[in-house]
Parts: structure tokens; sequence; C-alpha cells
């Protein structure tokens, strides 16, 4: 079996959104598919009424096909500060053509305020590794973890996009998808991401700097988080770059034309143009704009979010021995 389904960005690129059928009959929600988590959740009829702000809502008991996974809860928090809890059901998934029964549903009966505000997005859907799932007492697994054994190939790809529509698949690669060829590397996965070093990185068309990038390959963030020693590198290219404490980060007028960013990947490389550096503006003037690129600072490792990803085609290869794959596109 084969999926593919479309992620539609929002919010200035902040967020990815994915149409996903829940129950019988579907009751379809948009979710956030976050290759740095390992939870299902979503917005529901158990959510207070005053945390749902045009968000729509999975309700298990107009599902024939969900059942109450009894005893079990979930509880997450995110590196943006953001966090949800409640119970948890299983139903039928289904995402672009791919249908998986029983796959546990978490629903949320607390969601924070930066989940409320954000009203296009309708939950998460975990695909990091199952090892970092929250549900306790008995610990689920991601709706890819139960589609493998029905998949062509172990693998979903992510083909995200500057400022339009991308695509997950799900269960084989797309080859007319990206340019060249797909450089593999390898992934740590003990902490339950989809973790990888990169070998080096440069700024704009200068030369490859040899100090290593290890870090997650994470959907689910929308910058590019390094360490402080490369984030210096890139902005003391541009003149006008200032690090806003007001804002924690640095920002930069927004006519600024950016200098390029590239990472390396085994021996090769993954271009973002500076255009995809410009993040937001931080104003309602629309003067000064925030930077794509920022820092890792006490993380303890640096996050590949959206900025870098959606530079490359990515084979999230969970086989065997999971690996990562980058090509240009
Ligand atoms: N890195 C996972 C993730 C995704 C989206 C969010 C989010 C959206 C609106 C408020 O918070 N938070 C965390």
């Amino acid at each position: 079996a084969t999926g593919s389904v479309v992620a539609t960005p929002a919010q200035y690129d902040a967020e990815y959104l994915s149409p996903v059928s829940i129950g019988t009959p579907a009751q379809t929600l948009m979710l956030d598919f976050d290759t740095g988590s390992s939870d299902l959740w979503v917005f529901s009829s158990e959510t207070p009424k005053s945390s749902v702000q045009g968000q729509t809502v999975y309700n298990p008991s107009k599902s024939s096909t969900a059942k109450k996974l009894s005893g079990a809860t979930w509880k997450i928090s995110y590196g943006d500060g953001s966090s949800s809890s409640g119970s948890v059901y299983t139903d039928k998934v289904t995402i672009g053509g791919l249908s998986v029964s029983n796959v546990a549903v978490e629903s949320a009966q607390k969601v924070s305020r930066e989940f409320t505000a954000e009203a296009d997005l309708d939950g998460l859907l975990g695909l990091a590794f199952s090892s970092i799932n929250t549900v306790q007492p008995t610990q689920q697994k991601t709706f890819f973890d139960m589609a493998k054994p029905s998949l062509d190939s172990a693998v979903f790809t992510a083909d995200l996009k500057y400022g339009k529509a991308g695509k997950y698949n799900f269960g084989y690669i797309d080859d007319s998808a990206y340019n060249g060829s797909l450089t593999y590397t390898a992934v740590d996965s003990s902490n339950g991401w989809w973790m990888f070093t990169s070998p080096g990185y440069a700024v704009g068309s200068g030369t490859l700097d040899s100090t290593s990038i290890t870090g997650i390959a994470d959907t689910g963030t929308t910058l590019l988080l390094v360490p402080s020693s490369v984030v210096t590198t890139y902005y003391k290219q541009i003149r006008n770059a200032r690090y806003d404490s007001s804002q924690a980060g640095y920002v930069f007028p927004c006519s600024t034309s950016l200098p390029s960013f590239t990472y390396a990947v085994g021996n090769s490389q993954i271009v973002i143009p500076g255009k995809y550096i410009n993040f937001a503006p931080v104003d309602s003037a629309g003067s000064s704009c925030f930077g794509g690129i920022q820092s890792d600072e006490g993380i303890g490792f640096s996050i590949f979010g959206d900025v870098a990803l959606k530079a490359a085609f990515v084979v999230f290869d969970g086989s065997q021995s999971p690996r990562l794959g980058f090509a240009s596109k």
C-alpha cells in the first residue's frame, strides 16, 4: 500500500497542514505532520469549548469504529512552550488513500493557549519513533509504525515547499520529485528522533566550513536552529541584521536580500535560498523581519526545521536500520 497527501503552508510557512480522515463515517481534520514527536492528538468533543476557537473536532461517539482505550492518558509539551493532554481512543485513520485500523487517536482534554489561538490546526500527527510516544500506561505506535507492515516500502517522504503546497508520501519514493540523486546519511534514533550529523555548512557563495552540525529532521519546527557560532557567522554577512532581545532572535530590514545557507549531507549539499530565511515581519509595520536561522542555545542539539527541509526532498527510511535521504529539488 501507499499514500500521498498534500501539505499546505499556514502562517508564513510556520506550519504545514494535511487532511487526515478519522473514524467511520470519516471525520476529516487538518493535522500538522511532526517528525519531531510521536503522538497523534486531535481537538475533540472532549476539548473544553472555551479552548476551541475555530478548530474542527473529532467526536469518537460519532464513529462506529472508535474504541476507548480504557485507562490510557497522554500529556505532551513542545519546544515552543505549547502543550496538550487527554484520553485515548483507537480508530481507523486514512491519509491520502492509505487506511490503517486501530490507530491510537489521542483526544485533547486540555490544550495550551497557543493551540487554541491556531484556528487552522486541528492537531498533530507524530512521525518520530514510537519510543517517545507519551501514552501511559501502555505506549502506543505512530501511524507510520502501524502502517509499515502494509507499505510497499518502509518509508515516508517530506516534500515541503516555500509558500505553496507540498506533499507527504507513504510507502514509496517519487523519483520525479527531486533533482539528481538521493544522498543517505545515518540516523541515531536512540532519543526517538530522526537525528543526523551534517558535516559542514556554508554561507552564500562561501567555502564549506567543516563545523559539523548534529540535529533532528523536524517538520514540526518552523525554523533552522543551529549553534550560535553558525548563527553569528551567517548574520555577520548582513549589514543591518541585529540580535533583537525583545524578539529573542536576529532580525533585519524586510527589504534585505539575504545570502543562502548551505548544509552538507554526506558528500552532497542542500542550498537554502536566501528568501527562505526571511521568515516573517516582527511588527505590523512590516519594517523588520525575523530570521529563519536562529540559535539552538539550550536545546542540546540543532533542529533542521521547515526552513531547512523545504529546500530538499527528504526520505525518512524506517527500515530495520533507519536512515535519512536528502536530494535537491
Ligand atoms: N513542534 C511541534 C509543534 C507544532 C505546532 C505547535 C503549535 C502550533 C500552534 C501552537 O503551537 N507547537 C508545537
